[in-house]
C-alpha cells in the first residue's frame, strides 16, 4: 500500500485524550461534521473504545491508531465522498450500536458490530467523486478490474481496506482467532458492497417483509439484510440532520455531481440531468430522492427500532424545506439563475 503516515502522528494519536466527548455526541440529532477535522481520528479511537471492541478483541491501541490514520489518508479531497463523510457514517453506526443496543439485544454479535463500524469507516476509501456508471463510461482502470461483477467503486473500497489491513503495523485484527478473522473480513466485504445503492433496491422488499413481520435473529438472511439496511441508513444519515446541515451536504453532493457532468461534457458525453449544472433542478431531484428513497429506508429502520422515529420527523421537515426552497429556485430560474447558484 503506497500511502504513508508519519509515525509522529501515530504516536500523537496513541496519546490523544484531548477533546472531551461533546455531551450530545451520543444523540441522533448530533451533527458529526461539526467536529474539528484534526480531532476526528481521536474521536474514532474513542468510539472504538467506548463500543468495547478494544477490550473484547485485545486490540493494540498503536496498531488501531495507525490503521485509522491510513484509512483517513486513503480518502481523497473530493467535495462529498471524503474523510468527513466516512467519519459521519461511522458516527451514525456508533449511534445505532449504542442507542439500539444492537449487541445487548442480540441483533449483532460483537464481531458483527465491530465489522459494521469498520465497514462504515472504510466504505468509500479512495472514492474519486464519480459514480459507478461513470467508471464504465470512462473505461476507468477500476471498471476494467470490477465491471464484470458490478458495484465497481464498492469493490475498490473493499480492496483498499484489505490493502491497509495488510500494511505493516496496521492489522489491528491480527489478535483475532483464525475463524473470527476470516468472518470479520467477510462481513466487512458484504457490508461495504451493500452501500451500492443499486444493491439496496434489490433487497428492499425483503427488508420490508423483515421490518413488518419481525426480525428472526437465528435467520442468517435476516442478519445479512439488517446489516445492509444499517449500512444504507448510515450512508444516508446526513439526511436525518437539521435543514442547515442537509442544505450544506446538498452543496457538497452537487459540487461532485456537476464536476462529473462537466467531465462528461469534455468527454463528448451527454451527462444525466442531475449531473448537468445547467439543467439540474436540485429541489426537484432532492424531493424525489427523499420521498422515494431516503424516507422509505428510515421507515424500515423505525419499524425495527422505534427510537429512530424522531429521524422520520426530521426527514419530513427537510422535505417541507425543499418544497419551500423549490418555489424560490423556480422563481430564480426565471431570472436565469442555475440551481447551483441559488443553492450556494
Ligand atoms: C447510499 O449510496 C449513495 C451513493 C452515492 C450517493 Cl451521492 C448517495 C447520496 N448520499 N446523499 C445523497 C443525496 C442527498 N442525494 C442523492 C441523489 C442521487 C443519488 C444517486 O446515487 N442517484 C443515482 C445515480 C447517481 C446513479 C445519491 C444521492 N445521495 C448515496
Ligand atoms: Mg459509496
Amino acid at each position: 500500500y503506497h500511502m504513508h503516515v508519519s509515525e509522529q502522528n501515530v504516536a500523537d494519536l496513541v496519546l490523544c485524550d484531548s477533546p472531551h466527548i461533546h455531551p450530545d455526541f451520543g444523540l441522533f440529532s448530533f451533527t458529526p461534521r461539526k467536529i474539528i477535522f484534526n480531532e476526528t481520528p481521536c474521536y474514532v479511537l474513542k468510539m472504538f473504545e467506548d463500543l468495547g471492541f478494544v477490550n473484547e478483541f485485545m486490540i493494540k491501541r498503536e496498531v488501531l491508531a495507525r490503521f485509522i490514520l491510513y484509512v483517513k489518508k486513503g480518502y481523497r479531497d473530493v467535495p462529498y465522498h471524503n474523510w468527513m463523510h466516512a467519519f459521519s457514517v461511522a458516527h451514525f453506526a456508533y449511534l445505532c450500536l449504542k442507542n439500539f443496543q444492537l449487541v445487548e439485544n442480540k441483533y449483532f454479535s460483537n464481531l458483527e458490530a465491530m465489522a459494521y463500524f469498520i465497514a462504515c469507516l472504510c466504505h468509500d476509501i479512495d472514492h474519486r467523486g464519480t459514480t459507478n456508471s461513470f467508471q464504465q463510461q470512462s473505461n476507468s482502470v477500476l471498471a476494467s478490474l470490477y465491471s464484470s461483477e458490478g458495484s465497481v467503486m464498492e469493490r475498490h473500497h473493499v480492496s483498499q481496506t484489505l490493502c491497509i489491513l495488510n500494511t505493516e503495523g496496521c492489522n489491528f485484527l491480527e489478535s483475532l482467532n483464525h475463524e473470527d478473522y476470516s468472518r470479520c473480513l467477510d462481513l466487512i466485504n458484504h457490508m461495504i458492497l451493500a452501500t451500492d445503492l443499486a444493491s439496496h433496491y434489490k433487497i428492499h422488499n425483503k427488508q420490508l417483509i423483515m421490518a413488518t413481520e419481525g426480525y428472526h435473529p437465528k435467520d442468517p438472511e435476516h442478519r445479512y439484510i439488517l446489516a445492509c439496511l444499517l449500512m444504507t441508513c448510515a450512508d444516508l444519515s446526513d439526511q436525518t440532520k437539521d435543514w442547515i446541515e442537509t442544505k450544506r451536504v446538498a452543496q457538497l453532493i452537487y459540487a461532485e455531481f456537476f464536476a462529473q457532468g462537466d467531465l462528461e461534457k469534455k468527454m463528448g458525453k451527454e451527462p444525466a440531468n442531475m449531473m448537468d449544472r445547467e439543467k439540474a433542478s436540485i429541489p426537484d431531484h432532492q424531493l424525489v430522492f427523499l420521498k422515494d428513497c431516503v424516507i422509505c429506508i428510515f421507515k424500515l429502520l423505525a419499524n425495527m427500532f422505534p427510537k429512530s422515529k424522531v429521524m422520520i420527523e426530521t426527514i419530513k421537515r427537510n422535505i417541507l424545506c425543499w418544497e419551500a426552497a423549490k418555489i424560490i429556485f423556480d422563481k430564480k430560474a426565471l431570472e436565469g439563475k442555475t440551481s447551483y447558484e441559488v443553492l450556494s
